[in-house]
C-alpha cells in the first residue's frame, strides 16, 4: 500500500518509518511512505508556503498553490507505484477536526486503498479553495485540535498498516484487538508467574484453551460493560458468543 504524506515537517515520519510494524512492513516492501514537502514547490527565495488570512485574525493560513503542486506530485508518484488514482482507490485526505471521527471500521475501509495522499495543515489551516479543489475526504482522530495534522497522519497510517493482511503476521493477535470484535480487549499477562505477590489467573495456566478463550470472552465483556456500554449496547454476537453470553452467570449482566 502506498501513503504519500505533505508536510512541512517530513523528519517527523521516522516515528513510523523507523520503528516497530510499521518499519518492518516498509523495509519488506509491503508498505511505502513517501514525505512530500510543500516547500519543493514554491517559487520564492523565501520558499513561502504561508501568508497573514485575509479579514485579518491571528496566525497564518498556508497558501493553495504549493500544496496543489505537491499533491498533483504526489498523485503522480502513486501512479509510478501502480496507483489508480481516483477518490475510491487512493483518496487525498485532509487531517482536521472537522473530519469524519476515525474508528475501527473506517481504518478496515482504508486498508482496502490501493493508496492515500495525506495533506498535513500547520499554523490556522489551510486556504479553502485548496481543500474544496483538491481533498476527497477529511479524517479526524478526535474532538481536540493540535498545532498540525502530521500526528493525525501517523494514527491514521499505524492503524491502516496493521489491518493490511499481508502485514498481520498472526492474523489472531489483531483479531483479538480491542474494537475489532466490538468489544474491549481482555487483560493480557505473562512472565513472571507472580508480580507483586499476584499469580496470574490459574485458567491461563490450564493449557485447557476452550476455557481460556471463554475466560478472556467474559473478561472482555465484563470490561465492555464496566468501561463502555455504548460498545456493549452496539455489540452483536457471533453465534458462538451468543451461544456463551446465555450460559454466563447474571452477574456478569450487571
Ligand atoms: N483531531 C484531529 O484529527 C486534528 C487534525 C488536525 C489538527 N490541526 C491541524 C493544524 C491546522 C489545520 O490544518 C488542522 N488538529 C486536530
Amino acid at each position: 500500500m502506498y501513503f504519500a504524506v505533505i508536510s512541512i515537517f517530513p523528519e517527523m515520519f521516522t516515528a513510523i518509518r523507523d520503528f516497530g510494524i510499521t518499519a518492518r512492513a516498509c523495509n519488506e516492501g509491503k508498505v511505502t511512505i513517501e514525505c512530500i514537502n510543500p516547500r519543493d514547490y514554491t517559487a520564492d527565495n523565501y520558499r513561502r508556503i504561508d501568508e497573514r488570512p485575509y479579514g485579518g485574525g491571528p496566525g497564518m493560513v498556508m497558501m493553495a498553490e504549493p500544496l496543489a503542486k505537491a499533491i498533483d506530485d504526489a498523485r503522480s508518484r502513486a501512479q509510478a507505484y501502480g496507483c489508480r488514482i481516483d477518490a475510491a482507490h487512493c483518496p487525498v485526505v485532509y487531517l482536521s477536526p472537522q473530519g469524519r471521527q476515525l474508528d475501527e471500521g473506517g481504518v478496515l475501509a482504508m486498508s482496502k486503498y490501493e493508496g492515500m495522499i495525506l495533506l498535513c495543515g500547520r499554523y490556522e489551516g489551510i486556504d479553502e479553495r485548496l481543500l474544496s479543489q483538491y481533498v476527497d475526504t477529511e479524517i479526524s482522530i478526535g474532538d481536540y485540535v493540535l498545532t498540525g495534522g502530521e500526528l493525525p497522519a501517523m494514527v491514521v497510517m499505524d492503524s491502516v498498516i496493521r489491518r493490511l493482511p499481508e502485514v498481520m503476521g498472526d492474523a489472531q493477535s489483531a483479531e483479538q484487538d480491542s474494537f475489532v470484535d466490538g468489544l474491549l480487549d481482555c487483560p493480557h499477562y505473562t512472565k513472571p508467574h507472580v508480580f507483586a505477590d499476584m499469580p496470574v489467573p490459574e485458567v491461563l495456566m490450564s493449557g485447557h484453551h476452550a476455557n481460556i478463550a471463554k475466560w478472556r470472552f467474559t473478561q472482555q465483556v465484563q470490561r465492555t460493560k464496566a468501561r463502555r456500554p455504548d460498545l456493549w449496547q452496539a455489540f452483536r454476537p457471533s453465534a458462538e458468543q451468543a451461544a456463551w453470553l446465555k450460559k454466563m452467570p447474571k452477574d456478569n449482566d450487571a
